[in-house]
């Protein structure tokens, strides 16, 4: 345990202490591709959206965009056929795409056909003068449904081809808008099915009043007219030029990309097919070393038995230079790659040679369970101390492994800097976004061994890519060769037996393994059955399960923002009357409420829970500034604090994560748990939102403000982090330090991925909006350890969300089983 109460506390880097405090995950607004406008040479600041022009008046530019400040030179008046800048990330996701919305919403097209309005002010012809497209594009980034972002790269594509076809434009903005819904690229032909899920247009009918619609621009427009507009371009990249070219736009069949996102696709697939090549040498006596470590009888399901899927993972995982290890919360993913590590670090250790391991995880929180778990799992292992030592439990996060650079989105490892390592393993992969993934495969010396471990169920990556879901397509159904299954069944010494299992014939499916048997959420599981019900898109099903297991499942209806029940659940259901010993501060005021105790409380808790260990776990004021029972207090705060959370699926509004934040203070605050006088309160929850290297915090790490001594003798406000060390160490640091920061009663299904609470509460809003999905609603309660509350403020929300599904536009899984120039030619 250490802590440092006044501030001054060490940083604890693993070995880059130079990083930037940028992150390519961070779910804050559009900086990634504005370092790319930024690396070319062209300032560019992103900034709200700019107000929609008069009709006909001159084209608006946001304030500081390329447009805006490029010099004149670089507009109208540059060659047709210049050096074209290579162009660079794009920024992270608002809100995956989606089917098309139906149930509890009228659809966009009903709102289209109700327009009695004008089709356009200003009698704008966007396809035929690129003038008025870019006045049309102007329109729809002041109605918020195109980003700025969008707009200043269809300027720069236009100064570097003022000739270019009004088609050609739209289609780069159109694809440029796409990245910021996770899609890696625009496919010509869905796009025309539907065209206006190209934009963010909102779910309210009013909004979409008097500025035409992409269904209106594009209608009549067939895809091969669209196609032979974008290959007549300068700016477009086709057929043999595809993997060669350095266009800022490549176009593969009906699929556009920006020339970034096609090469990341290209190099992730090439690095995936070596990887995938040639089976690594396995021991001799591999069998053998398998059944020391899967002692236990074969798993049973519904009395028969089934085959040891988290055996046959760790034999696949030690031939193969590439491998994926998918399964649900609980299904053994840690359990099987702690026993892979042992046996391959037993194995060179006899040959004389240790294996250089490492372990990473896409956020700090997701790296510190895996690093906790692992710690647990590799003490149970039949193993000797000598390769028990040799196991690594430390876990990095990505961008800390790869080593982040100052304003720049390349890492200090890459293939002429590779990392140092023969076994990387990576948890979380859902994840991982297809830049992080080319970036990592990039630094993966040839030789060494990668492991994915993640649950393909899950929500994507925030930025663009499904790199996971692409890659887990076949899981499933095994897809195994007849050569992969006799191996295996001569490896784990026992038949491959499920249901689900077909052929196949695809490498990759030949290293993957789904993990099937949840040993969290076994048969019985009320928060197993649920998720299983969610993820096969059956809501009725899933209130069967509901309606069968109230011991850790339950609904709140609620009536209004202030209902009742709601507030009492976010305080705590299971109320006691608080202990009063040990007091001090506000625990008083805590305490002539009826208030919460967490002592011998068995039921689903509330935020009073936490609250009260604070009030009533707080040393004595007496006690010495440097004694570790501070930062004991404050680490036992933040457990309970880990045991309830309110997630939000979305952030603005009522049942958003901000409309959240504030019931929930003012409710902690009526009934005297927290007093928030000023920004900064005792018992203020926060979440970093950046990563940010000089003060240890990572993005997504939770902390909470606590008064603690000083060395001068004073009590004053800090906000105590966990190290994520694994030992349940606990930093301090001044509230002042801290620059990005929210607090954090409710937060996002998105930034609860890699974390667990015991109880989990999933707050819906009363309306069906784009975000909702079964991959939300099962992230959401896979989140839960022991108790999940839904909580509905309309009707038919949950049953609509779990009936659609995230769909990702992008080309991996064509790349993976084709070379480019045949993807292309497709
Ligand atoms: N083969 C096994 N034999 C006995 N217990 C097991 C086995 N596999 C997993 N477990 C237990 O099941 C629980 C879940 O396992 P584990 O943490 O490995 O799953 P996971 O898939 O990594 O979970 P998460 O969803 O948290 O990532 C742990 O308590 C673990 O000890």
């Amino acid at each position: 345990m250490d802590s440092d109460l006044n501030g001054a506390w060490e940083p604890d880097f693993e070995s880059e202490p130079d990083f930037a405090s940028e992150s390519s995950l961070e779910l804050a607004d559009e900086p990634a591709w504005l370092t790319a406008f930024l690396d070319e040479g062209v300032t560019h600041t992103e900034s709200a959206p700019a107000p929609a022009p008069a009709p006909g008046s001159a084209p608006v530019s946001a304030p500081g965009s390329a447009a805006a400040s490029a010099p004149a030179s670089t507009a109208k008046t540059a060659p047709a056929k210049p050096a074209v800048p290579s162009v660079r990330a794009h920024a992270p996701a608002t809100a995956p795409n989606i089917e098309p919305l139906t149930g509890a919403t009228r659809s966009l097209a009903q709102f289209a056909a109700d327009r009695n309005d004008p089709v356009q002010p200003g009698g704008l012809r966007p396809l035929e003068n690129a003038d008025d497209l870019l006045r049309q594009l102007d329109l729809w980034v002041g109605r918020g449904w195109l980003r700025a972002l969008d707009r200043a790269f269809v300027d720069l594509l236009h100064g570097i081809a003022p000739q270019s076809d009004s088609l050609v434009l739209l289609a780069a903005a159109l694809t440029s808008h796409q990245l910021g819904h996770g899609h890696v690229c625009l496919d010509l032909a869905a796009t025309l099915d539907e065209p206006d899920f190209a934009l963010s247009l909102p779910p309210e009918g009013d909004a979409l009043r008097n500025t035409m619609l992409p269904s209106q621009l594009l209608s009549g427009l067939t895809p091969d007219v669209w196609r032979d507009a974008l290959l007549a371009n300068p700016l477009v990249d086709h057929g043999s030029n595809l993997a060669a070219g350095d266009r800022p736009m490549v176009l593969a069949g009906n699929r556009l990309y920006l020339r970034r996102y096609w090469n990341y696709e290209l190099s992730v697939a090439a690095s995936l097919r070596d990887r995938l090549a040639e089976p690594l040498p396995v021991p001799p006596d591999l069998p053998a070393r398998l059944a020391d470590l899967f002692p236990e009888p074969p798993p049973q399901v519904d009395g028969k038995p089934v085959s040891d899927w988290q055996k046959v993972a760790c034999a696949l995982a030690a031939r193969g230079r590439f491998s994926l290890i998918t399964g649900g919360p609980g299904t053994g993913k840690t359990t099987t790659v702690v026993r892979l590590l042992g046996m391959l670090q037993a194995s060179a250790l006899a040959d004389g040679q240790a294996l250089r391991i490492r372990l990473a995880a896409p956020t700090g929180k997701a790296a510190a369970r895996l690093g906790e778990s692992i710690g647990v799992q590799l003490s149970r292992l039949p193993l000797t101390d000598d390769v028990k030592a040799h196991v690594p439990t430390t876990v990095s996060t990505l961008h800390r492994l790869l080593g982040n650079r100052p304003d720049s989105r390349r890492f200090r490892h890459d293939r002429r800097h590779p990392l140092s390592l023969d076994v990387l393993v990576i948890d979380e992969a859902s994840m991982i976004d297809l830049e992080m993934m080319a970036s990592v495969l990039d630094a993966l010396p040839a030789s060494a061994r990668l492991i994915l471990l993640g649950d393909k169920d899950q929500l994507a990556s925030v930025e663009a890519g499904a790199v996971l879901g692409d890659l887990c397509r076949d899981a499933e159904i095994g897809a195994y060769r007849a050569d992969t299954r006799a191996w295996l069944e001569a490896m784990t010494g026992a038949p491959l037996v499920d249901p689900m299992l077909e052929p196949g014939e695809q490498a990759l499916a030949q290293q993957t393994v789904m993990l099937r048997h949840s040993r969290r959420f076994g048969g019985a599981s009320g928060i197993g059955r649920l998720a299983r019900a969610v993820n096969a898109q059956d809501p009725a099903q899933a209130r069967v399960v509901f309606a069968q297991s109230p011991q850790d499942l339950s609904t709140l209806r609620v009536d209004g923002e202030r209902d009742a029940a709601l507030l009492t659940l976010i305080v705590g259901a299971t109320s006691r009357r608080a202990a009063g010993a040990g007091r001090t501060g506000s625990a008083a005021a805590a305490a002539s409420n009826d208030v919460p105790s967490d002592a011998a409380n068995a039921g689903p808790q509330g935020y009073a829970h936490y609250l009260n260990r604070l009030h009533n776990g707080r040393p004595p004021a007496t006690t010495h500034h440097d004694d570790p029972a501070w930062a004991k207090w404050a680490a036992d705060v933040l457990a309970a604090f880990d045991d309830f959370r309110l997630l939000c699926a979305l952030r603005k509004g009522p049942w958003g994560v901000e409309g959240l934040n504030q019931r929930v203070a003012d409710t902690l605050q009526a009934r005297g748990l927290i007093r928030a006088t000023d920004i900064w309160y005792e018992g203020r929850p926060v979440l970093s939102t950046r990563n940010d290297y000089s003060l240890g915090l990572m993005n997504g790490d939770i902390g909470i403000a606590m008064q603690v001594p000083t060395a001068e003798g004073t009590m004053a406000l800090r906000v105590a982090f966990p190290r994520n060390d694994g030992q349940g160490g606990v930093r301090f640091v001044l509230p002042s330090r801290i620059g990005a920061i929210e607090t954090v009663f409710a937060m996002t299904v998105h930034k609860s991925q890699g974390s667990e609470f015991a109880h989990t509460a999933l707050v819906l809003p009363p309306a069906l909006n784009p975000v909702l999905t079964k991959e939300l609603i099962y992230t959401g309660i896979t989140r839960a350890r022991q108790w999940f509350t839904l909580v509905e403020s309309g009707e038919g929300v949950f049953d609509a969300a779990v009936a659609r599904r995230v769909r990702r536009l992008s080309g991996l899984s064509l790349h993976l089983d084709a070379p480019s120039q045949a993807v292309g030619a497709g």
